[in-house]
Order: structure tokens, then sequence, then C-alpha cells
């Protein structure tokens, strides 16, 4: 090996030391050293980095010791006895080590900030749902006309005397944003949309509804439920207890839950006569009480308003980011929804015109506390989920048997990959039948269809690594949403500049900080945009931000080829 080649190597083992076993390396040169250690957390350290591969793994541990040596004193006497040809090289690891040290103070430093402004963020949502005593019963609201209809319940537009627009246009219950003017007429009037529940085999008394139909419950937000019924949710009561989920700006919130009976509305007779209750209808089958569950009145589902629009290039982005949100979100709560496709999506318009996302009908959900979102696979009578389309590969291709197991933990990010295609004017490739269509179990990703040019091409990076068939290949909601957050506000401060570097990534997190404090302290309203600006700092993390910048990297090149 020549002597300029083992300079340079000598200095390139030592960057790969930063790169993929910066903290081990670290810590061993500090107790080496006697240093305590600060800082870094233990378990995120220990998470191998996303390209490295499982057989370099050791590898790592053992170039951290070698860092550790290097900054020995046992090392430094060895080297003042080297030949000088031996000393360049051995300073060339030392340079390296030194800049191991280097990193790992700008770590530090990124980690405390991330840390700052995650706390800063990480103000609880706010659904503005004001505490009335009243909405528990039936007769609180006037229910107007059928505005949905799924396979398990009808849904009413419907307005509250207590919670009725007042002068200027507030509903104190569901409060109006300034966007009213977009509004189709009926959901000003009827800012509140009541989905009762068709009750077949769930039995009539309320404590036997609200078990059987418990997966509607996960998004009501505490005073959902009257005293006595959440008292008997929280004293696991019913048989199955099932998280409950805190609000977010793209997760619908459930302001009221009750059982009433089941009264004759608008259409009944004629779209859905067999579950009525045979007061109602003398062949029905329906139970005569039902769960009825009151949430704000949104003007479409995100089919419907794609069906009379077209987003534009970035609005079409903040719409996948918003559904990426919205997953990361119930991840992070242990929740899968099973069920995502664009009738469970609905659309509002902010101030800015920009659609409003919120993931709604969690009546499929995986929300078990014992399991998180692991499911035990052991019988065919075991549901894996909703839409069979939709379906992720992992879940799809599931055989049940003894310890089999479906892990949910990346299904919801990739059905948001799929429905991105109807987000940019596409067909879903899941839905069409014939020779073009795609079946999740089968489909190879090469068979994907392009998205169209006009669509950012990290857009298009994250839609495809959404639809990765091995769910450890592709990127969580948490990191596929933080690859479109740099990618949309990263960009010009970040093209240019080395990501590698730790103090970049720190000083473009305080720069994006400021700018949404700036921005939170005028009196404008709070748009889409500025509502995932906070989501994303609220949620700021070292490790995901690297992974997302991996990808990016990664997916970059491979579209470029
Ligand atoms: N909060 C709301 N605001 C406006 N429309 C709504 C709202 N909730 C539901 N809808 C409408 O009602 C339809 C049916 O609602 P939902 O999907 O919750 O019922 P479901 O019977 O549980 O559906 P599925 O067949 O998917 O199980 C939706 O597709 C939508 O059109």
């Amino acid at each position: 090996m020549s002597f300029k080649l083992a300079v340079l190597r000598g200095f390139q083992l030592s960057r790969s030391l930063l790169h993929w076993g910066l903290k081990p390396a670290a810590r061993a040169a500090a107790k080496l050293r006697g240093e305590p250690l600060r800082g870094v957390p233990v378990g995120r350290a220990a998470q191998p980095r996303p390209f490295l591969p499982a057989r370099y793994r050791y590898f790592r541990v053992s170039l951290g010791g070698l860092a550790a040596q290097l900054q020995s004193r046992g090392v430094r006497r060895l080297l003042s006895a080297a030949s000088p040809r031996n000393r360049v090289v051995f300073l060339a690891f030392g340079l390296g080590a030194g800049l191991v040290e280097q990193q790992l103070e700008e770590d530090h430093a990124s980690t405390a900030a991330c840390r700052e402004i995650q706390a800063l963020f990480k103000k609880k949502f706010q659904n503005s749902f004001k505490s009335f005593t009243s909405g528990y019963k039936l007769n609180d609201y006037v229910i107007g006309k059928q505005i949905g209809k799924g396979c398990n319940a009808a849904v009413y537009e419907a307005a509250a005397s207590f919670a009725m627009p007042q002068e200027g246009g507030r509903c104190p219950l569901a409060e109006q944003k300034d966007s009213e003017p977009h509004l189709p007429r009926s959901v000003a009037h009827f800012p509140l949309a009541m989905k009762m529940m068709w009750n077949i085999g769930a039995g009539s008394s309320s404590a036997d509804i609200l078990s059987s139909m418990s997966q509607e419950l996960v998004p009501a937000c505490p005073q959902a439920l009257k005293e006595e019924n959440r008292s008997n949710t929280l004293h696991g009561h019913f048989g199955y207890v099932p998280r409950k989920m805190s609000a977010h700006p793209n997760v619908i919130t459930v302001y009221r839950a009750f059982t009433a009976e089941v009264p004759l509305l608008p259409g009944a007779q004629e779209e859905y006569p067999d579950v009525l209750p045979p007061r109602l209808n003398p062949a029905g089958m329906g139970n005569n009480r039902t769960l009825f569950l009151v949430m704000k009145n949104y003007p479409y589902t995100l089919r419907q308003y794609l069906e009379v629009s077209v987003p534009s290039r970035k609005e079409g982005t903040l719409m996948v980011l918003q559904l990426l949100e919205g997953v990361d979100h119930l991840c992070q709560q242990g929740i899968a929804h099973r069920d995502l496709k664009s009738d469970n999506v609905l659309v509002e318009l902010d101030s800015d015109g920009c659609p409003h996302l919120v993931i709604t009908d969690f009546g499929c959900c995986l929300a078990e506390g014992d399991f998180g979102l692991k499911l035990p696979f052991n019988s065919r009578c075991v549901n894996r989920g909703g839409n069979a389309c939709l379906m992720a590969p992992e879940v799809a291709t599931a055989v049940p048997g003894p310890g089999m197991i479906i892990d949910y933990s990346k299904s919801d990010a990739w059905a948001v990959g799929a429905i991105a295609y109807e987000i940019f004017g596409q067909r879903n490739p899941f839905y069409s039948a014939g020779p073009e269509g795609l079946d999740s179990r089968k489909y190879q990703e090469k068979q994907l269809p392009l998205l169209p040019s006009r669509v950012p091409t990290d857009t298009h990076v994250v839609v495809r690594l959404l639809l990765r068939r091995n769910p450890r290949k592709r990127p969580s909601a948490r990191v596929a949403a933080n690859m479109l957050h740099i990618s949309l506000w990263g960009g010009q401060a970040l093209d240019s500049q080395d990501w590698s570097s730790m103090k970049t990534m720190a000083d473009w997190l305080l720069c994006q900080s400021a700018v949404v404090l700036l921005k939170g302290c005028s009196p404008s309203r709070s748009t889409v945009e500025m509502e995932l600006q906070r989501c994303f700092l609220a949620n700021v993390n070292l490790d995901d931000l690297r992974a997302a910048m991996g990808f990016l990297i990664f997916g970059r090149a491979q579209h470029n080829f």
C-alpha cells in the first residue's frame, strides 16, 4: 500500500467511525478516559443506522473500541516510538478520532436543541371544544338531512341549541373557521355531524352497546361520554377497554357519544330498512337502542373533494403530509387505523383555501392496550382490518398460525402511499380492476405506476418508499413526514449544505422554530401549513431526522437514474 493510500485509509476509517460507530465509539473513548457520559440517550444510541447492513454492526462496535484506544495514553506512547511513516498514518487515525469527538459535541448540542424545540411546541392541541354539560341526549340536537352512509352507520347533519352559530357565525361547540364562505350552506347551519351506528346483535343495554362498538370511541375527547359511562370504561367494566387518543389536527375528534332509542330519521325506511328495530319496521333486524357519535361536520370526504378539485403540486404534498402526521400520531399512541381510504378522510378548507384533512371512522382500528401495534394472528377468525384492497402486503399476506403476529406499525403509512395516487389525480393502482390493477399481496415495486411529472421529486420518492413491500425497508410515517418537511421547508437552506453536519441541521431547526413562533404571534388564523410546521417541531428527533435525510438522499439518487 502506498504511503498516501495508507494515510487516506486511516482517515477514511476514522470517518466511518463518525458515520456508523459514532456513539459507541465516543462512549468507549469517554469511558477509557474516565469521563462521565453526557447527553446521548442510551436507547436511541443503540439503534442501528438505517442503511448500516446487519453484518457490519459488529464492526461498528469494534471500530468504537479502536477509536477509544486511539485516545488512550498507551497508544500515544506507541505513536512517539513509531517510525515517521507509521506516525503519520496513526495521526490520520487520530485526526479522525478527533472528528468523532467534535461530531459528538455537535450531537450533544443538537440533541439538546431538539429537546428544547419539542418542549416549546408540544403543547396539547386544542380542538376548540368548550365544556358543556349538555349534549348527551338525542333531544339536545336538531337533525337535518343525511350526509353519508357506510356499511355500519348513517351520518346526518346536526345542530344543537346550546351550540348553534351565534352572532358573527361562531359556534361554541365546534368552532367555525374563518373559511366559512367556502363552506356549503348546510355546514354553516348544521356545524355538527351525527353518526348513528346500526346495531344488529350488540344488545340494547348501554353497557353492551358501548362495549361492542368501543373502537368508535377511540377518538372521543375526555368529556364525550357522560360521567357514569366514563367511569364504567375507566374501570374496565366492559370486557375490552380500547386506548384513548389525544386530539390531533389531522384526526377527527368525537365531541359526544351516547346511546339512545333508534329514531326514524330521513331516508331510513328507503335506505336502511333492514337495520331498523321491529318497532319502526316489522321486518327489521336492528336492536332498539344504538350508539350516536357527535363530531364536527366537514363539507367533503377526500374522495368527494378530489372529484371537484385538482390540488396544486404544493397542496398535494401538504395533503399527503397531513395524512402522514395523522398516522404518526396514531402510531405514537399505539393505534392502527386499518381502514384508511379516501372515504374515511374528511376535508375542509383553511383560511387560505388549502385543504385540511382529518382521518375519521375508527370502527376497524386496532387499539388494544396489551399488544400495541402487534396483533397475535393465531386463527382465521382474527379480524385483520377493513378494506382488503388497501391492506399493506405484510397484513394481506399474513397466514394465521401458532405464534404468528401481524405488525401494523407501518401498515397505515403504506395505505397513505396508495392514497397519494388519488391525491395527485390518478386512479388508485390498488383499486383498479383488470391488468393495470395491482394486488397488494403480489405486486412488484417496479410495477407501481409513475406519478404525474408535475409531482415534486421528493414527494414521488416518499410515495415509492411508502409502497415498499418489505416494512423493514419502508420509512415509518414519522420518517416519511420528516422527509416531506425537509423537502418543503429545508430545501433552500440546506440543499447546498452538508446535511451530515448536525450543526447545519440544528441551525435550520432553530430558524424554523423562530419563523413558526413569529407567525404564531400574528393575530392571523391558524393555517394548515402553520399547524404542520408545529407538528414537525413538536416531534423533532435527531435519529428520525437522520433517517429521513438518509432515505431522501438514497431516493433522490435512485430517482435520477
Ligand atoms: N364528521 C363528518 N362530517 C361530514 N361527513 C361525515 C362525517 N363523518 C362521516 N361522514 C360521512 O358519512 C360517511 C360514512 O361515515 P363512516 O365512514 O364513519 O361510516 P361507516 O359505516 O363506519 O363506514 P365504513 O363503511 O367505512 O365502515 C362518510 O364516508 C362521509 O361521507
